[in-house]
């Protein structure tokens, strides 16, 4: 392994791994990574060693429950956003009179709703999870085949959510750029257009994440809700409400006359949420500065930074390997 920069983000560093993943590292295929210095294939995903001591803490000690909403994405989807809207849903009659308490004002999404594989990581807060009231929300990156068993078993709630991979793609770019240009110097797109296509890319295969839970929600659909970036763009509205339908917290006569919905969609809107100083110049607790999760938010932003053989190529590929799903990117 790399030696790790002292200001890389922490979750990234390549020190302090526990020792159960440093016996496991050896065993697995490596490739050099686009922000950590490397990735490693673990269960058939690629992912920076810090992360797999996270995953493997995550699989070993998270025991869901049934009132559990779990967010999922391919990193870059839109977790932020998702993060967001779910964190007002079931929260919302607590600040419906006290707008200006309202926690996304003054915290991250991030914070608010914690990536399940990182939170574990930080093995103190272990405990603290059990006592949290329901429901409790997550997020994790972890591909269907990775989740931990008792999500599975306890028929606890999965939000997936995909966006265009070239999209996808270009924003994951520059956010390795971002953080890469602290420590070392940037990685050119082409390379990693190349490793991206290759299925090389953090948590990817891209193609068999959004696979696994387009699957299971075609299977389970009361158990996964299967949301596109691009619809929810078009028409936040009407996705707000059906995930409130989804989450048993339906909005009900009164709050669909007084503009709640409305409100929620603007809250977590790209404006607003990048306008916050908290967004703005924040830092999470991972060490991640909290601008870095909002550059752009448009859909088709790829066409300015890719030719159109680059794009026709990453459709090639998804749709080579989705090929029978039924599901177009
Ligand atoms: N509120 C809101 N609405 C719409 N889009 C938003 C919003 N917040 C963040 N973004 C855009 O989402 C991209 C970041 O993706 P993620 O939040 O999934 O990042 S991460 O996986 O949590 O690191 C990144 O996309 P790009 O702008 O294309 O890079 C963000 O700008």
């Amino acid at each position: 392994m790399t030696p790790s920069q002292p200001s890389q983000a922490k979750y990234l560093r390549e020190d302090d791994i526990s020792q159960k993943c440093r016996d496991l590292l050896p065993s697995l295929p490596h490739e050099k990574g686009w922000i950590s210095p490397s990735l490693y294939q673990y269960q058939g995903l690629w992912v920076a060693p810090k992360l797999l001591n996270g995953i493997l803490a995550c699989q070993e000690h998270f025991r869901a429950q049934e009132t559990d909403v779990l967010l999922i994405t391919a990193p870059k989807s839109g977790t932020t956003w998702l993060k967001a809207i779910l964190f007002c849903l079931p929260n919302r009659a607590k600040y419906s009179g006290s707008m200006q308490q309202h926690p996304l004002l003054t915290q991250s999404p991030h914070d608010l709703v914690p990536f399940l594989e990182l939170k574990l990581y930080f093995g103190q807060e272990i405990p603290n999870l059990t006592s949290l009231p329901p429901p409790r929300l997550f997020a994790t990156h972890l591909p269907y085949q990775s989740l931990p068993q008792s999500v599975k078993d306890s028929g606890c709630k999965l939000v997936y959510l995909c966006r265009n991979p070239k999209d996808t793609f270009v924003s994951l770019w520059h956010f390795a750029n971002k953080l890469r240009s602290k420590t070392t110097s940037g990685i050119p797109l082409a390379e990693c257009l190349d490793a991206f296509c290759r299925g090389v890319s953090p948590f990817g295969p891209y193609w068999d994440h959004v696979q696994g839970y387009y699957k299971a929600s075609l299977e389970m659909p009361e158990r996964v809700q299967f949301l596109r970036y691009e619809d929810m763009i078009e028409d936040p509205q009407v996705h707000v409400k059906r995930l409130a339908d989804f989450l048993g917290c339906p909005f009900g006569e009164q709050e669909l006359r007084d503009g709640t919905v409305d409100g929620i969609v603007r809250m977590c809107s790209f404006d607003s949420m990048s306008m916050l100083e908290v967004n703005k110049s924040g830092k999470l607790s991972t060490g991640q500065e909290t601008e870095s999760y909002f550059r752009k938010g448009e859909v088709g932003d790829w066409v300015n930074y890719m030719s159109v053989e680059m794009g026709e190529r990453v459709d090639r590929v998804v749709q080579e390997k989705m090929d029978g799903s039924g599901l177009k990117l």
